[in-house]
């Protein structure tokens, strides 16, 4: 991997989205998210409200808080369900296209318990995020479940750490990883051997065998609360089309981190944000922008 990073310009893949007329949401795919422990739901639903906006054929939302399992009245399109107590035998009757697990998930037995259970799951892209990161940088026997998935099954594999996060996984200083984000995100490859995406101002895209990707876009507006999930919900839903439409895990990632951090910027350019700019506007900003570029 060569040191100096490269300018991300992915929207031109966007295009690979469009589609043929007797498509339906089988081609669309199909993504289970999983995380929403007590007091973080919002967490799980703006995840899912960015999977489902950004063109998933189905968004199932695995809620590990039982207060939060219901439908959700402003979006009766998320199947939101009880996570259940055996994550294993779920998944395997469930069969979704991609797995997300991380927004809001919290560091419980069971959240560890639907983590190991995602890890070990079969050949699909799953993405890694927030409190699933924390349970991965404290557990060797998870950091080895997941260096073992990407032997198996090498780019299938996408984590999505904020500064805090990448800190925790190297055992470093937040201070540490912003000083040398380029030397930072080519530890945390080189740890887990996985698609990693270092966010922040110029948020980094790197994995194994790929020149490392420096995105250009995105505003301090974004330093709201669930900004991340909404990343993490639209790369799992891009990530679902591009079964179907030849777009594989590390081009949907590009692809997503571009798009949310251009939105953004759009959002702000119109004079929404950067104080006071939302998750929730986002999502919606990133779909207008998708569409413009099919
Ligand atoms: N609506 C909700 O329910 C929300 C729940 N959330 C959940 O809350 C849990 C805790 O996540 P948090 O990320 O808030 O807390 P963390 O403790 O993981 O991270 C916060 C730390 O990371 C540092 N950090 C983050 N981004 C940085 C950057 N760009 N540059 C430098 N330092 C940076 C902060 O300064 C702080 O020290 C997660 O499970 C998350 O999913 C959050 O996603 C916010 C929204
Ligand atoms: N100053 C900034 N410039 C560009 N992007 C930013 C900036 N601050 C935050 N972001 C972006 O906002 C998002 C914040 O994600 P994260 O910290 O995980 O949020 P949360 O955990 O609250 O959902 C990331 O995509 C990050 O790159």
């Amino acid at each position: 991997m060569p040191s100096k990073p490269h300018t991300l310009s992915a929207l031109g893949l966007i295009s690979r989205l469009s589609r043929a007329p007797e498509e339906h949401k089988g081609h669309a795919g199909k993504v289970i998210l999983v995380g929403g422990s007590a007091g973080m739901a919002g967490a799980l639903l703006l995840a899912g409200n960015a999977c489902l906006h950004l063109g998933a054929g189905w968004t199932i939302l695995e809620m590990l808080d039982p207060a939060s399992a219901h439908a959700d009245h402003e979006q009766p399109e998320l199947m939101i369900r009880l996570a259940n107590t055996d994550p294993k035998q779920s998944l395997k009757q469930s069969l979704p296209d991609v797995l997300a697990i991380g927004p809001g998930l919290g560091t419980s037995h069971f959240a560890t318990q639907w983590l190991k259970a995602c890890l070990e799951s079969e050949k699909i892209p799953l993405v890694i995020d927030a409190d699933a990161l924390n349970l991965i940088a404290d557990s060797s026997e998870l950091l080895n479940a997941l260096q073992l998935r990407n032997q198996h099954y090498p780019g299938q594999t996408v984590l999505t750490p904020h500064p805090g996060e990448a800190a925790r996984l190297l055992g470093q200083l937040i201070s540490d990883i912003q000083t040398d984000r380029v030397s930072a995100v080519k530890k945390l490859v080189s740890l887990t051997q996985s698609i990693v995406i270092l966010k922040g101002q110029h948020t980094l895209i790197a994995a194994p065998d790929r020149d490392i990707l420096q995105c250009e876009q995105g505003n301090p507006g974004m330093g709201t609360g669930g900004m991340g999930d909404v990343l993490t919900g639209s790369i799992s839903a891009i990530t679902a089309q591009g079964v179907r439409h030849h777009l594989n895990l590390w081009e949907a990632s590009c692809v997503a981190v571009q798009l949310h951090a251009s939105a953004a910027d759009s959002l702000m350019q119109k004079g929404t944000g950067p104080i006071g700019l939302t998750p929730s506007e986002t999502i919606i900003e990133m779909r207008t922008l998708l569409n413009n570029l099919l």
